[in-house]
């Protein structure tokens, strides 16, 4: 098809895993000469992000990486970084009273635990999970032939049609109920994960539910030296222009540019401490949340207006300590007999924690070393940022309490209706994609699709874009 120039200048406001990868996939679709700058107003890595404390570094934000998130995969590979293991050690399930399932050392014990309590109900759970990620890997296939889509719906559509699409709509809790899941299996089992991953119960969307189950699946990793790595490396690999500034607004403009022609652009205008700039665009990418707290950015003078968007993000707090684990509180059972380092908490159990885990420091590669002093350094995610009397009553002795307050994810409530990826003729949103499900690789996924849309819109491919009937027509290609 006939290419039109490749456009001067691209911005992309927000260097987290969402706008570092929309900037290495433009670089590949728009090639060596455009100039992206790339608009950070705090760390490059967003929501990837590590805690260091006593000379050691911890992730406190995006952890582990699923082995079917391909995207990052292929990030880790191309940029020459080391992967480690992110799961291991023993899990626990407390209800305010016991601890209703401990995992054993023994696979085989743990098959006939969870039969004997749950009968089938967690193998019919891992099959329905993988009925999800396997439609959800189709979209692999679609972007590696470069197709995009103008809405999350659509690229939703067209992973498994109405159904699949349906999944935003429906509770985790009503789709399982209706599958046949018990009550038991859905209090005991799955609100706790969806607890620790997206600090929620079984109300969030069926698909976000699938998403956060899928943590459950053995080979999880991190990126060695910390998932932020990749927001780095993808950001050199690029070849961007970081500017440490916060953009305040963006407005269409007309310029007359170098070929003497009257053009369409975007002004962005950014402050750098207290100096506010301005630069124009042809093309603008939106890697963060827009919203007034978590981004603030203000389109001025669009017509129609662009929308503003209220949805409201989770607020979750990280805390890691180090200390001694005051094991009494979940089993009655010996200190140096506990031997779980995880323990997920149900909706009523009346803890003021959703998890608590041992990690490990961004650069162990095997689990931690047996602690000689009985301590060990716990990962705590809560709703509400702890107090030390809460603190006291976790941990026998403590040598440190960090803590992050994040606004961590969506809230999830269905039915979802996404934020358009089209805001306006050349302006794009990433993270409407969240609203699916929020995870490093959805962003990666929604800056790959942007980045194809925004070249087939620029070259007028229309064909490459929403087309129907995908996963046949490429059932036979290569
Ligand atoms: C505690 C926690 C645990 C998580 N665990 C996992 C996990 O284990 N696995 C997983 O896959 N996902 C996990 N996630 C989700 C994952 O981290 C996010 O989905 C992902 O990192 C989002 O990336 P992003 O680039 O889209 O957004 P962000 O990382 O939020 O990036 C947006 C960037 O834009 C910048 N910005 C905002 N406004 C402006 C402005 N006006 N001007 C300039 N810059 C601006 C911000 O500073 C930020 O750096 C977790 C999230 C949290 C908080
Ligand atoms: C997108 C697909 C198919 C899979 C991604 C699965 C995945 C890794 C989801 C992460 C969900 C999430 C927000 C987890 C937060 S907590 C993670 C961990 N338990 C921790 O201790 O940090």
């Amino acid at each position: 098809a006939e290419l039109r120039a490749p456009p001067d200048k691209i911005a992309i406001i927000g260097a987290g895993i969402g706008g570092t990868s929309a900037a290495y996939y433009l670089r590949q679709k728009f090639g060596k000469d455009v100039k992206i700058d790339l608009f950070e107003r705090e760390e490059v890595g967003g929501r990837l992000a590590t805690m260091m404390v006593q000379g050691q570094e911890y992730e406190a934000g995006g952890s582990v990486i699923h082995p079917l998130n391909l995207h990052m995969k292929r990030f880790v590979k191309d940029l020459g970084l080391s992967t480690v293991q992110a799961s291991g050690g023993l899990l626990g399930i407390y209800n305010g009273e016991a601890l209703v399932f401990e995992e054993s050392n023994w696979f085989i014990i743990n098959v006939i635990k969870l039969v004997w309590r749950y009968g089938f109900q967690s193998l019919r759970m891992h099959m329905w999970v993988e009925d999800v990620l396997d439609k959800f890997m189709r979209i692999y296939r679609y972007q590696s032939h470069d197709y995009a889509f103008s809405s999350v719906e659509k690229l939703l559509h067209a992973l498994g049609g109405d159904d699949f699409l349906g999944m935003l709509n429906r509770t985790l809790l009503e789709t399982l109920q209706k599958a046949g899941f018990s009550e038991k299996f859905l209090n005991e089992m799955i609100a706790p994960v969806m607890r620790v991953n997206y600090g929620q119960s079984t109300d969030i969307n069926a698909f976000v539910g699938a998403v956060s189950l899928s943590c459950s699946d053995s080979g999880l990793w991190a990126v060695e030296g910390g998932n932020k790595l990749v927001c780095s490396g993808l950001l050199q690999a690029s070849k961007s222009n970081l500017i440490s500034g916060s953009v305040m607004y963006i407005e269409e403009k007309t310029k007359t540019k170098h070929t003497g022609n009257p053009t369409k652009m975007y002004e962005v205008v950014y402050q750098i401490g207290t100096e506010t700039h301005s630069d124009f665009y042809d093309i603008v990418l939106v890697a963060t949340p827009l919203n007034r707290k978590m981004s603030n950015i203000t389109f001025l003078n669009f017509d129609p207006p662009i929308e503003e968007f209220h949805q409201y993000y989770q607020h979750i707090v990280t805390t890691l300590v180090k200390g001694e684990l005051n094991t009494s509180i979940f089993s009655s059972r010996p200190i140096d007999k506990f031997g779980l380092s995880t323990v997920l908490t149900t909706d009523n159990s009346d803890l003021f924690i959703n998890s608590i885990g041992i990690v490990s420091s961004v650069r162990e590669k095997e689990d931690p070393e047996p602690s000689t002093d009985g301590t060990y350094v716990w990962k705590i995610f809560s709703q509400e940022t702890l107090t030390k009397a809460q603190i006291l009553k976790l941990f026998l002795s403590y040598d440190y309490a960090v803590k992050k307050p994040w606004l961590a994810y969506p809230h999830y409530k269905p039915p979802e209706k996404c934020p358009s990826i089209i805001l306006h003729d050349r302006l794009y949103y990433l993270n409407g994609i969240e609203c699916a499900a929020s995870a490093m690789e959805m962003s990666a996924i929604a800056a790959h699709n942007a980045a194809l849309l925004a070249y087939h819109r620029w070259n007028g491919h229309t064909d490459m874009i929403d087309q129907d009937g995908l996963y046949e027509k490429l059932k036979t290609e290569l």
